[in-house]
C-alpha cells in the first residue's frame, strides 16, 4: 500500500518541472520530499493524486496505477495541497462535512481518525475558515484530507506558514497518523523536518539528489565541515569565498559554514589568513554536518 514512481517527467512548455524521477514509497512510511521553491514538489503531488497526467514514466499508488486507477486513488488517498484546501466562507463543521459528503461518509462514521486532531478545532466549529489562525487552518485541513480513512496521505508543504510551536504539533500528529498504518508522503523546504522522516528524498530542479534514511544522508556529507564566526560575517564571507583553498562557503545561523578543497587542511592556517584579512575575535570549529549541508554540496 505505498507508492511506487518509475521515470516520472513533466513540463510545462519549456520549463521541465520533473525529470526522470523514481523512488518507492514504503508501505506505512512517514516519507519526506525536501527541496526549495520550485523544485517540482507540487508537481509531483498533482501526478500522484491524479489531478495532472505524466509526459512519461509510470506510478502506482495503493497499487493503483494514477492514470489507469484514477477513480481507486481518489477513494484511498488523503490530499492536503500547499494552498486553496478549505472553503473560506464555510465554518470548521462545515468544511469538515463538505469533506464527508463527498466522500460518501460522515464526520461520525470516522470520527475516531480525527479526533485527536478535531478535538483542538472543535471549540471553533461555528468559525469561518477564513478566520482561523495559521496551525488552526492547517488542523482543519489536515481533518478534512483524513476524514475518508484514506490509506496513503499526502501533504504538500503542510507547515509552511506555521508558527513553530504548530508545526511541532504537526509532526507529533504526523508520527501518530502513521501509527495507525497510513502511509504519508510529506513535503517540506524546512531542512529541520527532513530528520523527523522514516527517509527523505531530496529534490531541485525536478531532479533527485538523494534518497535515504536522515541519519545516512548526513553520515555520508563527504568532508569536515567548520563553523568559522567573526566581529565582522558580511567580511568574514567575502574573505573565505576569495580564499584559495575554499571549497564551500555558506552563511548557517550565527555561523559561515566553511569546507576545504585539501585532505590535509589545518585550520590554524585558515586562521592566520582570516588575521591577515584583519578581521577580530575569529572562531573555528569543527562541526557536525545537517541535512542542509547535503543538499548544499549535492546542489553546487
Ligand atoms: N502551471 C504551470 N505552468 C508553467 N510552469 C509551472 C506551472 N506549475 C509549475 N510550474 C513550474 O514548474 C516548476 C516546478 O513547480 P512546482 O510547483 O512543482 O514546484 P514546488 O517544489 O512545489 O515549488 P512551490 O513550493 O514553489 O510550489 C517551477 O519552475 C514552476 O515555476
Amino acid at each position: 500500500m505505498g507508492i511506487s514512481i518509475s521515470n516520472i517527467s513533466k513540463s510545462y512548455k519549456n520549463v521541465k518541472a520533473l525529470q526522470d524521477i523514481s523512488f518507492e514509497v514504503k508501505p506505512n512510511e512517514l516519507f519526506g520530499l525536501i527541496g526549495p521553491d520550485g523544485a517540482g514538489k507540487t508537481t509531483l503531488f498533482r501526478i500522484l493524486t491524479t489531478l495532472l497526467f505524466p509526459d512519461h514514466g509510470t506510478a502506482t499508488v495503493a497499487g493503483f496505477d494514477v492514470v489507469g486507477d484514477y477513480k481507486e486513488i481518489r477513494k484511498n488517498v488523503g490530499y492536503m495541497p500547499g494552498r486553496f484546501s478549505l472553503y473560506q466562507d464555510l465554518t470548521v463543521e462545515e468544511n469538515l462535512n463538505f469533506f464527508a459528503t463527498i466522500f460518501g461518509t460522515t464526520i461520525d462514521e470516522n470520527y475516531d481518525l480525527i479526533k485527536d486532531i478535531y478535538v483542538q478545532i472543535e471549540p471553533f466549529k461555528d468559525r469561518r475558515a477564513g478566520k482561523l489562525s495559521g496551525g488552526m487552518k492547517q488542523k482543519l485541513a489536515l481533518s478534512c484530507a483524513l476524514i475518508h480513512k484514506p490509506k496513503v496521505l499526502f501533504l504538500d508543504e503542510p507547515t509552511t506558514g506555521v508558527d513553530p510551536v504548530s508545526r511541532k504539533e504537526f509532526w507529533e500528529m504526523l508520527k501518530r497518523l502513521q501509527q495507525k498504518g497510513i502511509t504519508i508522503l510529506v513535503s517540506t523546504p524546512y531542512m529541520d523536518e527532513a530528520a523527523l522522516c522514516d527517509r527523505v528524498a531530496l529534490i531541485q530542479d525536478g531532479r533527485i539528489l538523494q534518497i535515504d534514511t536522515p541519519k545516512a544522508i548526513v553520515k555520508h556529507y563527504p568532508k569536515p565541515i567548520y563553523n568559522v564566526r567573526s566581529d565582522n560575517m558580511y567580511q568574514l564571507i567575502t574573505n573565505l569565498k576569495d580564499y584559495e583553498f575554499n571549497h564551500s562557503v555558506y552563511p548557517f545561523g550565527e555561523f559561515v559554514h566553511y569546507t576545504d578543497s585539501r585532505t590535509d587542511f589545518n585550520p590554524t592556517e585558515l586562521q592566520h589568513y582570516l588575521e591577515s584579512k584583519n578581521l577580530k575575535n575569529i572562531e573555528i570549529h569543527e562541526t557536525d554536518a545537517t541535512i542542509e549541508d547535503t543538499f548544499m554540496e549535492l546542489a553546487k
